[in-house]
């Protein structure tokens, strides 16, 4: 059996949603779909999930929401429209956008949540229903029926192990499951949703829980490429690669794939199709245990994000104060500041975070309670501030790859702030200025899949 996930851009109007039963329809072991919300229709289009944002932050506000309403709306009568849904079946959709405001939630957070969350909830249920009326048996599962748990971040939830005990109680026949992606419900009842792109999470989730053969993640690009194709044109497909490999490569930037949507798969053990709903006869990418993968290339991909800032600390003989770093987090504990990763001298110390999680008021407190209790020399809050990731198995038993990575970007003029290799070796994490990130993952895709490819046999 396999779980299906279409991404926003996948169910975006009518005709995509055609696509995707075609899909469905194609192979009998897609029995469990799992839907996100209303992508973008064409560049300049905006995601469901971005209007119910909006629609959220007017009713937070007190403002006049009448036009996002209907533009929500809209969105979903578009495609009950293409598959002539009957007016009686779109209504259900239509009150529960409109009765959004009228629920009564803990705070302004788990509103928000609530809102985001009906992007995908009211899609699932379209499709459930536009599946029924073309003769295909479908069942619409709220996470709240089948039991999707989930920590009590409104916004950033992650899923508790219950859920899977949950999952396993669930009982279902021939007839398609639809679930809806992105959110479950907290212990106390409430919707909470997980991070942006988050749908991802739940296929994987759902996956494992129903001890699935394949997770298939259906999206809008033939495969993962080693590059991010919006940097550069035409980039090698990859084929093949380890989860490890794309969890590293999608925390860093390749956003075709949720990061923590790995950590299911890899504990139930579970292959990752990513495919094209476009092209779905094409192979896609095919992510594996380490155990199933033998590299034939030095570089799997190389990721670049700009969503990172880093704070700067210098003091002379900080190799020899016991205690400085435990000083450093104490006030990251206070501050409920969580940090990615702390590069260190014997002299000086740089934090990374997540700059997503930060503001600015919070960024000047903590700078000032750190200044207090460490008294560096220097503390210096860098944003302009990008992490480029250069990731490969075959990394692991070659010599140089570091040279091959540093002299094209020194010939290119592009300063490297910080470098540092994980122990598992199959990855290098560089600092660069955020101007300079694009050009970075060019020269260094260039070195290794068009200059030297032969580095890469
Ligand atoms: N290395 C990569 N390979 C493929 N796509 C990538 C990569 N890095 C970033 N992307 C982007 O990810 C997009 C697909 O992700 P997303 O927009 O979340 O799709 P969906 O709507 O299916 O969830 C692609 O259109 C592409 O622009
Ligand atoms: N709709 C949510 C969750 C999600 O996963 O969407 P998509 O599959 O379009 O990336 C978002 O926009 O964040």
């Amino acid at each position: 059996m396999k779980i299906v996930k279409f991404g926003g851009s996948s169910l975006a109007d009518g005709p995509q949603f055609e696509k995707v039963i075609d899909i469905i329809k194609s192979d009998p072991a897609r029995q469990v779909v799992v839907t996100s919300a209303p992508g973008k229709r064409h560049d300049t289009d905006i995601k469901v999930t971005d209007l119910l944002i909006k629609y959220a932050t007017l009713t937070i506000a007190h403002k006049d929401y009448s036009e996002i309403v209907a533009q929500i709306s809209a969105r979903y009568q578009a495609i009950g429209t293409y598959f002539n849904v009957p007016a009686e079946e779109m209504t259900p959709i239509k009150e529960a956008i409109v009765n959004l405001p009228h629920h009564i939630y803990p705070n302004d957070d788990y509103l928000m949540a609530a809102f985001k969350a009906h992007g995908e909830r009211l899609n699932a249920r379209l499709m459930a229903t536009v599946l029924n009326n073309l003769g295909i048996k479908a069942r619409f599962v709220d996470p709240k029926e089948c039991g999707l748990i989930v920590s009590d971040e409104p916004n950033n939830a992650t899923v508790l192990p219950e859920t899977y005990d949950n999952l396993d109680r669930l009982s279902y026949g021939d007839e398609k499951l639809i679930f809806p992606g992105f959110f479950g419900f907290t212990k106390n009842g409430q919707i909470a949703t997980f991070s942006r792109g988050g749908s991802d999470i739940t296929g994987a989730i759902i996956a494992r829980g129903l001890h699935a053969d394949r997770y298939e993640n259906f999206t809008d690009v033939n495969a993962i490429y080693a590059a991010n194709p919006k940097i550069i044109a035409h980039p090698q497909a990859i084929s093949r690669m380890t989860y490890r490999e794309m969890r590293e490569l999608s925390y860093a930037g390749f956003s075709v794939f949720h990061d923590e949507a790995i950590i299911p798969a890899i504990e139930g053990q579970i292959p990752i199709n990513v495919k094209n709903t476009n092209q779905p006869d094409l192979p896609g990418t095919l992510i594996v245990p380490e155990k199933d993968f033998e590299p034939t290339q030095t570089i799997t991909g190389v990721a670049s994000s700009n969503r990172f800032a880093a704070l700067y600390l210098h003091r002379y003989l900080l190799n020899k104060e016991v205690g400085f770093t435990l000083k450093l987090l104490q006030v990251l504990y206070k501050y409920n500041v969580s940090y990615e990763h702390m590069p260190s001298g014997i002299d000086d110390l740089t934090v990374i975070f997540d700059k997503t999680q930060l503001d600015t008021e919070t960024i000047h407190a903590m700078c000032h309670d750190i200044q207090e209790a460490l008294h560096p020399d220097t503390i210096e809050w860098i944003n302009d501030y990008a992490i480029i990731m250069i990731v490969g198995e075959g990394m692991r038993n070659q010599i140089g790859v570091t040279e091959h990575i540093i002299e094209p970007l020194a010939a290119h003029n592009i300063g490297v702030h910080m470098i540092n290799q994980g122990a598992s070796r199959i990855s290098i994490m560089l600092g660069t200025r955020q101007a300079d990130a694009d050009e970075a993952v060019k020269c260094i895709y260039d070195e290794f899949f068009t200059k030297h490819a032969v580095a890469n046999d």
